[in-house]
Parts: C-alpha cells; sequence; structure tokens
C-alpha cells in the first residue's frame, strides 16, 4: 500500500486542442522533496496548477492525502504559483499578512523567513518596486509560513542568486527533516542537490523517475573532450553539450573512448567523467533513451546548459 499523500494517475491537459500534459503519473510521500524537472513550456506549471486545483485536467486522477480532490484539500497544502500570489499595490508585509490571513493554517513565521531570505529591509516597499527576485522571495516566505504537510513550488530558485538558492535549500532541506513533503518545479540542475527523487516531464508524460543517484548511474558514460572537436556523431544526439573548448557527451553503446580520441586532433584529452546533475538534466531533456537505443534523432529541443 502507498502512503503517498499525492498520487496523480494519467493527468492529461489540453489548450484549444493543443496537448500539454498527456499522461503525468507521479507520487509524493511525507518526507521527501520530489524535484519536478523539464525545459520551458513542458508543462510543470500546468500540472502544478492541477495539484493546486485552479486547472482541472481533462482525464486522470488526481488524490492528496487521504482520496480527496484537490479542491477539497487546500488547507493540507501551501502553494507557490509562479507569478500569482502577490498584489503590486501592496507592500511585501502587507502580502505576507494578507496570506497569513488567508491561509487556514497561515502563520506568522513569515516574518522569520522574511529575514533568513534577505527581505526584510524592504517589507514595507511597495512590491510594484520589487525586482523579480524579491517578489520570488515573498512567494516563498508566503507559501512556507503556512503550517501543512506538503508545499507546492513551483520554480523557486528562479530569479534567486547562488547564495539564496542555498538558503532556499536549507530551508527546505530542515523541513524534509520534520516529515514535510515537497513538489519543485525546476529547470536549474542545482536544485538536484536536495531532491531525494527527480521526475523529468518531457512531452507531457513523466519519462524517468528516481533517486538522484540511480538515475546517473542510469545514465550512458559521460565523455568530455578538451582542446578537440569529435566527430558529432560519435556521441549521442544531435549535439554535443559545449563550454568553451570543453565538450561533453554520451557515449554510444557501440562506441569506446579510444575510437573519440581517433577523431580528434593530437593534442586534444578524451576522457570518461562522473556524470554531473548538469549532465543528467540534459540527457533526460536533449537526447533521452530513445536515441540511446538508436531509436531516434535526439535534440528534442532548445540548447542544453552548460552550467
Ligand atoms: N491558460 C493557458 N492557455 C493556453 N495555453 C496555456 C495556458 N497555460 C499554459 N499554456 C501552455 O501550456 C504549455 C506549458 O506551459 P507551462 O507554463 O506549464 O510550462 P513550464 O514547464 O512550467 O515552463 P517554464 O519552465 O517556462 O515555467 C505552454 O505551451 C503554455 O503556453
Amino acid at each position: 500500500m502507498s502512503d503517498a499523500i499525492v498520487t496523480a494517475t494519467g493527468v492529461e491537459k489540453r489548450f484549444d486542442d493543443q496537448p500539454v500534459l498527456t499522461g503525468i503519473d507521479l507520487d509524493v510521500r511525507p518526507g521527501e522533496i520530489v524535484l519536478l524537472m523539464g525545459p520551458n513550456g513542458v508543462g510543470k506549471s500546468v500540472f502544478m496548477s492541477c495539484l493546486a486545483g485552479s486547472t482541472a485536467p481533462d482525464a486522470g486522477e488526481i488524490e492528496l492525502f487521504d482520496g480527496l480532490t484537490p479542491d477539497r484539500s487546500s488547507a493540507q497544502s501551501s502553494v507557490m504559483l509562479q507569478g500569482t500570489m502577490t498584489d503590486p499595490d501592496l507592500t511585501g508585509r502587507e502580502n505576507l499578512q494578507f496570506y497569513e490571513d488567508l491561509h487556514p493554517r497561515g502563520t506568522d513565521e513569515w516574518e522569520a523567513l522574511a529575514e533568513r531570505l534577505e527581505l526584510g529591509a524592504d517589507l514595507d516597499r511597495l512590491v510594484r518596486e520589487y525586482s523579480g527576485g524579491m517578489e520570488r522571495k515573498v512567494e516563498i516566505a508566503s507559501a512556507l509560513s503556512a503550517d501543512v504537510p506538503l508545499y507546492l513550488l513551483d520554480e523557486p530558485t528562479a530569479e534567486l542568486d547562488l547564495a539564496m538558492i542555498q538558503t532556499l535549500h536549507d530551508l527546505l532541506l530542515a523541513r524534509r527533516d520534520e516529515g514535510k513533503a515537497f513538489l519543485v518545479t525546476s529547470h536549474t540542475p542545482l536544485d538536484a542537490r536536495i531532491a531525494d527523487r527527480i521526475a523529468f516531464v518531457q512531452n507531457g508524460r513523466v519519462v524517468a523517475d528516481g533517486e538522484p543517484e540511480t538515475l546517473l548511474d542510469d545514465l550512458p558514460p559521460v565523455v568530455r573532450v578538451r582542446g578537440g572537436v569529435p566527430d558529432e556523431d560519435r556521441l549521442l544526439g544531435e549535439r554535443a553539450f559545449r563550454r568553451g573548448d570543453e565538450i561533453r557527451g554520451f557515449l554510444p553503446a557501440e562506441a569506446d573512448v579510444d575510437a573519440i580520441a581517433a577523431s580528434v586532433d593530437g593534442d586534444a584529452r578524451v576522457e570518461l567523467d562522473p556524470p554531473s546533475y548538469t549532465d543528467l538534466f540534459n540527457y533526460h531533456t536533449y537526447v533521452g533513451p530513445e536515441v540511446a537505443e538508436g531509436k531516434g534523432t535526439g535534440g528534442r529541443a532548445r540548447k542544453p546548459v552548460t552550467n
């Protein structure tokens, strides 16, 4: 029997006959941080708003806690949906107080959270004067101030600087250790550091779901080439992932490092490298197992990330 507090099965959503979600399956259990990753526009926010009860799926089922629908469980979860939480004509403090009053389990913990997020000095300014990152901090402090077992956070680290991302990670990990559950959307590989599980969304469904270490172990070998350009067809996918004069790519099953070394200039260094979270993101977003198995052409979408 599952102890999941979020169970999504076959969730579908289309807009104007344009399919966005084509059958999302996902569970979240108490005391875990689940990261929902995928490139821009893949449907992460649409799925989150289905879980929040603000968008109705066209098909599939969503159960929260003991068989509740999203609209009947809103008191037990706290939701941060991008750009929908603040009133620009109120100050940061007024926005935070409003959320405390609005949410059935709202608390005044937003004051401490605002300090942690270094927003304290700006709390009495109008939100319309805030930067994108400051507005995001108000949304984060609002969502986390409710004392609930489940938090649904849509791209909380977007627009935060690296130090703030670390602070937010610390906040989430501390609550996770108290048994709280988080579903967090992201396209920042850095966020994988705090994930107990990562689910990758592609073409409207979850294409990989597992513990980060397991997902890393399941990747094809990663090869790093420095100071030379290998024949591109020696690496998986249409594109290798370039950063300066360094190229990273995934090794096809039939290839070996020596074959790649033979295809580059004499001075170039070719070596296997342990996979990073960025490699993991690139693989599930831009390459995919169908390419590794020789069933596709790769280059799923847009540009790979290199940080
Ligand atoms: N209300 C709507 N009406 C029509 N199309 C919509 C609506 N909401 C979302 N979409 C479309 O659904 C798709 C998925 O959008 P969504 O915001 O969920 O992507 P995302 O994965 O969260 O992307 P990002 O990482 O950029 O936030 C997009 O093509 C978007 O244009």
